[in-house]
């Protein structure tokens, strides 16, 4: 089993996020990657660091031991069945599009094929992904491969294709909520007296190290607030008047509203 050509057909935000990752992790070289769109010159950067760019889907696909699509859900059938006579029976297929189901894929591209779908976020251009796979057909070596091409770039996990929509929305989504309470904080350090590139480096870092609690000490948030909180102290006050002005509700609601979203189309 060798896996080292790897097509990306669409090379949007995540496509080419992906390709940035993949590179600076080391995990590919930039002569075995492929990226394609029409208007290739949104990857002009990704060019000059030796990746294939290409508007040429089919050449892409069949010069590829794996096939990742980053299409839009809205035309990726469309796209993969005018292309369907370029897969071969040696390939493996990573689909990150939201809401295409594995047997809508494996349907198009035939041949029996290993088909994973992975949600991964845009900080994989930084090896910082979190992404969620899960897969049809694949055997354990390409479950591992493809495992460990997501670890390489981040942090992987493996779930339940009925839990993709739900990993779209926590992991994928999470990224631009997470920059908008970023951005929350931003203007209320404004507010109090700081610099915007100085509230801005605050308030990253310290979120920054708030999750790193989390992932280093497998702790429930509370455990950590419960340390900032000093009685009568100003956290508490905070706290208590975000809450009184529906944060966690509001985020909550904002989670199930993505959800419902991707459900209903
Ligand atoms: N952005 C994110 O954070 C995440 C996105 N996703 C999913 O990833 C997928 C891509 O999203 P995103 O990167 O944001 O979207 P983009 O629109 O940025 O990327 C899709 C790309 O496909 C290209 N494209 C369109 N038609 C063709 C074609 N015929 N051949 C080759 N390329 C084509 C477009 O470029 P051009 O028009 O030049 O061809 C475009 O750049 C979606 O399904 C999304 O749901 C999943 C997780 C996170
Ligand atoms: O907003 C979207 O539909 C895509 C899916 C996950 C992130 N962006």
């Amino acid at each position: 089993m060798s896996y080292q050509k790897i097509a990306i057909i669409g090379g949007g935000n995540l496509g080419a996020a992906i390709a940035q990752g993949l590179l600076k992790s080391g995990f590919s070289q930039a002569a075995d990657i492929t990226v394609t769109k029409r208007n290739t010159t949104t990857l002009a950067a990704l060019q000059r660091q030796g990746v294939q760019i290409t508007s040429d889907n089919a050449a892409a696909i069949q010069g590829a031991d794996v096939v990742l699509v980053a299409l839009k859900p809205y035309n990726v059938r469309e796209i993969l069945t005018e292309f369907k006579a370029a897969f071969n029976s040696r390939q493996l297929i990573i689909s990150v599009v939201t809401g295409v189901f594995i047997d809508e894929l494996e349907a198009i591209v035939g041949h029996g094929l290993p088909v994973f779908r992975a949600m991964p976020n845009t900080a994989i251009a930084i090896e910082e992904s979190m992404t969620c796979i899960c897969q049809k057909n694949a055997s354990p070596e390409q479950v591992n491969w493809v495992t460990s091409l997501f670890n390489t770039v981040g942090v992987a996990v493996n779930i339940e294709e009925k839990l993709m929509d739900a990993a779209t929305v926590l992991g994928a989504c999470g990224i631009a909520y997470a920059l908008r309470f970023i951005r929350a904080n931003i203007q209320g350090g404004i507010e109090i007296g700081f610099d915007v590139r100085t509230a801005n480096l605050i308030a990253a870092q310290t979120i920054k190290g708030a999750a790193e609690l989390l992932i280093r000490g497998g702790r429930h948030p509370e455990e950590e607030i419960d340390k900032v909180t000093t009685p009568k102290g100003c956290t508490i006050v905070g706290l208590n008047e975000m809450e009184h002005q529906g944060f966690s509700s509001s985020l909550i609601k904002g989670i199930m509203a993505s959800y419902d979203k991707i459900i209903t189309g």
